[in-house]
């Protein structure tokens, strides 16, 4: 039998669009557009379907829990936006997707972000689509909700890092809950996609024509008036509201609206702060939905089509204000801002009564399993059972579990004599970098470096082990620069995208720089460099060099050390005694070379440094 062509590919856009293409024509679009869609990518949506039914049976029969309360049993659900009977429906019968997003505000997450973000991967883990999305765009405005005051106007540099840090952030968690995913057994399904956007794909293109035209002039003023936020900021704040942030809920919602038209997104999820702007979302869509003039274009807008949402509970601080980056209270995720020590001792802390309630909102852990773990810590609450628990599950998603067992370690945990299951990442020497083991991202480089080519400025960065390195990397293009794709072009703002390095002129780098001052370098996959600039004297007087740094070589520095430690005795070297003594560090086997007329760098002998320098010591012992 001829396969079936399921529903989900009948509504294809792309597909809808060839075929409207030959409405009334000549079908041999149609075809081709039909044909271009292998028959084994059929057979996997069919089969993706063919499981949905059958799921949706289950959950009719009680077989199956329906996702909705495991959400609500876990404490996810706070305030719904929508129907819930409706929305349970949808739900079991409706292969929905969800998205959840964060405005790059500041250079990382922090521990609040993971709550919205949990009920989202709670709900791949049962089979739905799901995006996490980086606001590049909107994060330009900030969200005005709950604030008195505007946000502070981000610098492209700020936007380019903070963008650059938190997609890898949430490239990392994506990494770790498919690990997770796997530890607890939750099925793998094909059909749960998952992905990572920037909205700035397409509100960066959005013209004030289609805005205008889709959206605003359908949209009342009424509702948008009635906000909160709105109400207090035009009546108690001095400052009153900008015109961008009182049309931020419609960039949020126009994100829906993009993610629902060309990803099957139905449903939005957010802290409970974001409840104001997941309404309006819903209200977005909508109207762009219906706005659509071309009736072979018009998405259906049937009940198993409606929008919906819900916010999951705030995290908050012992007082009880929220977590956030505003409030100043974070617990970050970038370890060089928070280290996975503290935040392993964060979830040390929390007190018994919390214990229960932050393993279902922060683990994939079965109820089952939390309940055995609970009764246990309640048996001897000083060993801190549960807490440890908690601290392990959130560092794996964080960090991976292998820096969860480190830190846990570190906490002299015993697990009752059994270790918990670790994913294996590569050793340090093998030189492979994932996303858990990738080396600081954000360093600082003097001005000057700008003037080196490519291949030293790689070195200079730690992406190259030496200057050759560099240069070979360069010629097999396994170097990139945050630019525009495939152009000598710096970042467009809001954007993160990449084009391969090349063996440039040194003064071609510059066109690269994101407000004079930043530079964003990746190798491979994982290992990123965001080169934050500083002038040449703040360099200087830090004390630091970097590799390759001219005049900073080895043999120059122990020249200089000798030099100063002879002249701090008050005794000042000759040429012929200082040649002598690098010659003896020479025949020592020290990594210099003592008769280099030039005095020149010699790079691989820094990190030996230190026993050279041990080396001169007992030269100078031996000669005094
Ligand atoms: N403490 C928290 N508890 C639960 N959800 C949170 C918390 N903090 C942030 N979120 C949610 O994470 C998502 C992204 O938040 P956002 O980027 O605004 O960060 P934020 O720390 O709340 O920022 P700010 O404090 O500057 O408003 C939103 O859905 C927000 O509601
Ligand atoms: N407004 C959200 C972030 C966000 C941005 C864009 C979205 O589409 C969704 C959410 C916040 O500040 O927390």
């Amino acid at each position: 039998m001829a396969p079936r062509i399921p529903a989900s590919v009948r509504s294809f856009p792309r597909l809808a669009q060839q075929c409207a293409l030959c409405a009334g024509r000549s079908t041999t679009l149609h075809a081709q557009a039909t044909r271009q869609i292998a028959t084994s990518f059929l057979d996997k949506v069919a089969a993706g379907e063919q499981r949905w039914e059958e799921r949706a049976q289950k959950i009719s029969s009680g077989e199956i829990t329906h996702p909705w309360d495991i959400l609500n049993e876990r404490g996810y659900i706070k305030d719904v936006a929508g129907n819930p009977d409706r929305i349970r429906e949808i739900l079991r019968i409706k292969r929905v997707g969800g998205y959840v997003g964060v405005d790059p505000t500041a250079d990382s997450m922090h521990v609040g972000h993971l709550l919205p973000m949990m009920a989202l991967f709670w709900m791949w883990m049962q089979g739905y689509p799901a995006v996490l999305l980086l606001g590049g765009s909107t994060a330009r405005i900030g969200d005005p909700t709950d604030r008195m005051d505007s946000r502070k106007v981000l610098s492209n540099a700020e936007i380019g890092k903070n963008i650059t840090k938190i997609h890898y952030q949430l490239g990392r968690l994506w990494d770790n809950v498919v690990k997770l995913r796997e530890k607890y057994g939750y099925e793998d399904d094909w059909a749960a996609k998952r992905a990572l956007y920037n909205n700035n794909m397409w509100l960066g293109n959005l013209t004030l024509y289609d805005f205008s035209k889709r959206l605003a002039r359908n949209m009342r003023m009424g509702p948008l008036l009635s906000r909160d936020t709105v109400k207090r900021r035009l009546n108690e704040s001095e400052e009153g509201m900008s015109l961008g942030e009182f049309m931020y809920p419609l960039l949020q919602g126009w994100d829906f609206w993009h993610l629902h038209n060309k990803q099957n997104v139905q449903f939005q999820i957010g802290g409970s702060d974001q409840y104001g702007n997941i309404v309006s979302g819903i209200e977005v869509l909508k109207t762009v939905r219906e706005s659509e003039e071309a009736p072979h274009f018009k998405m259906d807008n049937s009940w198993q089509n409606e929008p919906f949402g819900f916010t999951v509970p705030l995290l908050t601080d012992s007082s009880g204000a929220k977590f956030g980056k505003s409030a100043g209270n974070a617990v970050w995720l970038d370890e060089f801002k928070t280290s996975p020590f503290e935040l392993y001792g964060y979830f040390m802390r929390r007190p018994d009564e919390d214990l229960e309630k932050l393993l279902k909102l922060f683990t994939f852990m079965p109820l089952k399993q939390i309940s055995q773990i609970m009764e246990e810590h309640m048996r001897e609450p000083s060993k801190r059972i549960a807490n440890h628990h908690l601290a392990f599950e959130v560092l794996s998603l964080v960090y991976g579990s292998q820096r969860a067992l480190q830190e846990a370690q570190q906490h002299q945990f015993r697990f009752g004599g059994e270790l918990p299951t670790i994913d294996k990442v590569p050793s340090d020497e093998s030189g492979i970098i994932t996303s858990n083991n990738a080396p600081r991202s954000d360093i600082q480089l003097p001005e000057s470096v700008m003037k080196l080519p490519p291949a030293k400025i790689l070195y200079a960065c730690g992406l190259a082990s030496s200057a050759s390195d560099g240069h070979r990397l360069l010629t097999k293009k396994g170097a990139y620069v945050a630019a525009q794709p495939g152009q000598r072009r710096g970042l467009v703002p809001g954007n993160l995208s990449w084009t391969p390095m090349e063996l440039w002129y040194p003064e071609d780098s510059l066109k690269f720089l994101i407000d004079n001052k930043l530079l964003i370098l990746r190798k491979g996959k994982h290992n990123v460099r965001i080169i934050e600039l500083v002038p040449d004297e703040e360099w200087k007087a830090s004390g630091k060099v970097y590799p390759g740094e001219p005049y900073t070589g080895t043999l120059r520095r122990v020249v200089k050390k000798l030099k100063e430690d002879y002249a701090a005795k008050g005794e000042e070297l000759s040429e012929a005694e200082i040649r002598r003594m690098l010659k003896e560090l020479k025949d020592a086997d020290a990594p210099t070379v003592a008769n280099n007329p030039n005095i020149e760098l010699l790079s691989k002998a820094e990190m030996r440094l230190k026993k050279t320098e041990e080396k001169v010591e007992k030269a100078k012992s031996r000669s005094s």
